[in-house]
């Protein structure tokens, strides 16, 4: 279970967030979405401890992140999965040493054990002979694809997903979406996806939150969202309507 409380954030003197508060519960996936510029990195950032809050608490289960030690602060990442935009991946690696380096940093595996997993993802990503190529020889997409490989190699119980397809084609993004309902099915992972392509995260989460200039507007299950009448929540759910355009 991940808990917010009451979360706000400022930046040179503006609310970037304003006592947001939310749930997400075991197993569950949380949408967050919502304009440009609206919080939704900040606070996903302040959850995974990369930010710390000006007010307010997160948990996830019983630990308060922003008590934590630095070391503590490690520790709890180890079961934290995070593909945040531009999250870059190593030019000087391979893909393979890529895909492979959080296993690899952790220890505890055997080299066979990580070569097998490795060869399995890049089986999943779609890219099974790209395990030499360096980083630079790759598309956006590719490369995409390569730090969402890298983002669950240790199968984390929660992921933290900003974006996943900004910038792709409808085809790649189709298949990052695939990639993440999969990953969701086999592990039950609790996980949180900024996304702006609505129609993608619609299909991969059970719950949604919506920040709109820091605040949060909408927070409530699909069914909530389908039938709230919220007009602001309503129109970025449905896209802009015939009305809008004539
Ligand atoms: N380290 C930081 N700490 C606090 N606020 C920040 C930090 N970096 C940027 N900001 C501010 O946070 C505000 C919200 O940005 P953020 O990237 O969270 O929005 P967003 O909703 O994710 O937007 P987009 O959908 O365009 O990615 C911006 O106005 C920015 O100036």
């Amino acid at each position: 279970m991940i808990r917010v409380e009451n979360i706000t954030k400022f930046h040179l003197g503006r609310p970037v967030l304003r006592n947001v508060s939310l749930e997400v519960p075991e197993g569950s996936n949380l949408g967050l979405i919502g304009p440009g510029g609206a919080g939704k990195t900040v606070l996903l950032k302040i959850i995974s401890g990369l930010i710390r809050p000006d007010a307010g608490k997160v948990f996830i289960g019983d630990v308060d992140v922003h008590s934590l030690k630095e070391t503590e602060l490690a520790e709890l990442r180890q079961d934290l999965g995070m593909l945040f935009q531009n999250y870059a991946l190593f030019d000087f690696m391979t893909v393979s040493e890529n895909i492979a380096f959080p296993l690899r940093q952790e220890g505890e595996v055997d080299d066979e054990t990580i070569d097998r997993r490795v060869k399995e993802l890049l089986q999943e990503i779609g890219l099974p002979t790209a395990a030499d190529k360096y980083p630079n020889e790759l598309s956006g997409g590719m490369k995409k694809r390569v730090s969402y490989a890298r983002a669950v190699i240790q199968a984390p119980p929660i992921l933290f997903y900003d974006d996943p397809t900004a910038g792709l084609d409808p085809v790649t993004s189709s298949k990052i979406f695939l990639l993440l309902r999969r990953m969701q099915a086999e592990y039950g992972t609790t996980s949180i996806t900024i996304s702006h392509d609505i129609e993608g995260i619609k299909d991969i989460c059970d719950r949604f939150a919506m920040l709109e200039r820091g605040e949060l507007v909408f927070y409530g299950t699909r069914d909530d969202i389908e039938t709230t009448d919220h007009s602001l929540v309503r129109q970025f759910w449905d896209g802009f309507s015939d009305d809008e355009l004539g």
